[in-house]
């Protein structure tokens, strides 16, 4: 069962996700006017004995109201950067600012209630549909609900069930599909209104024809908000304001689509590898 494989790391995000403020930290319940997030020489290596740093002296600008997207082979480190967006650790040199501030002194609550987060990883509790979209919200505002379930495409999928949004899923109720999962986890985002977006692979489950109709929605929805999104399929991050490519730990290129494949580098590669695949 998916819920009962929850891994140690798994546990130890949790742990951290826990609400609790760390004691003893200053912490702000406000962000500066400028809201725009900025890696510094961040190098980052996960605890243990042994490990390699897994990014290092990464210096990224995620401008506010845009989208910036990260790709990158399996295991480049595009994960890591938006686990240390979302504070599940700290790097061992560099920061994060948020406009002229740092984001290590804001409140871990307050910083995560600005965000929408779609993980890999993402969980599904024991409950209703409903309560899994809207958490927390014990009366569901029915008209969010019904946008973000819009934005998700998962409308068919509920009206198919007797129970509607009211069906359990979850360890105790209905198995859900990968995508189905995923759609729930965008429409939680969505319902969530947040300033921040964090999809890592967030639709890589969906069949292209869902992917689209999904990708068109968020395009939308995105709007005005600071995105951060990692993806394997290019087609999902065509239309993002800055794409960067990471290789090993080391921002190698950014731009736009146009710009990246007019230089002919490694995005471009990726590019020509997936249309090859594709055919
Ligand atoms: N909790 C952890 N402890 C130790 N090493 C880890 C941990 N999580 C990830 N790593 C390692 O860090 C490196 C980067 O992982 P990360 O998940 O950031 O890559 P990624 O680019 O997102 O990969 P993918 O596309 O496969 O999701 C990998 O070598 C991975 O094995």
């Amino acid at each position: 069962m998916q819920d009962a494989k929850i891994s140690l790391e798994r546990l130890n995000e949790i742990k951290e996700m826990d609400d609790e403020e760390p004691v003893g930290k200053p912490f702000v319940k406000q962000l500066p006017a400028d809201k725009s997030l900025s890696l510094k020489n961040i190098t980052f290596t996960y605890p243990g004995a042994g490990n390699e740093p897994v990014l290092s002296n990464v210096s990224l600008d995620i401008p506010a109201g845009k989208t910036t997207a990260i790709v990158g082979m399996s295991g480049s480190g595009k994960t890591t950067i938006l686990k240390l967006i979302l504070r599940f650790y700290e790097s061992q040199r560099g920061e994060i600012r948020v406009g002229n501030g740092y984001l290590a002194q804001v409140s871990f609550r307050y910083w995560r209630g600005l965000c929408g987060v779609v993980m890999q990883d993402g969980f599904i509790f024991s409950d209703t549909i409903a309560r899994n979209i809207a958490v927390g919200d014990e009366y569901p505002d029915m008209i969010r609900l019904k946008q973000a379930i819009q934005t998700a495409n998962i409308n068919d999928f509920i009206e198919s069930l007797p129970l509607g949004l009211d069906t359990k899923i979850g360890l105790e109720g209905n198995g859900i599909s990968q995508g189905q999962r995923q759609r729930i986890l965008i429409a939680r985002a969505v319902y969530k209104n947040p300033e921040y977006i964090l999809f890592d692979e967030a639709t890589n489950a969906l069949d292209s024809t869902n992917e689209k109709i999904i990708m068109q929605n968020l395009e939308e929805f995105f709007k005005g908000r600071t995105v951060v999104i990692v993806a394997h399929r290019l087609s999902t991050v065509i239309h993002a304001d800055n794409i960067v490519v990471l290789e090993k730990g080391h921002i190698i290129e950014q731009g736009t689509h146009a710009e990246l494949t007019h230089n002919n580098g490694v995005y471009y590669n990726l590019v020509k590898n997936q249309l090859e695949l594709a055919n």
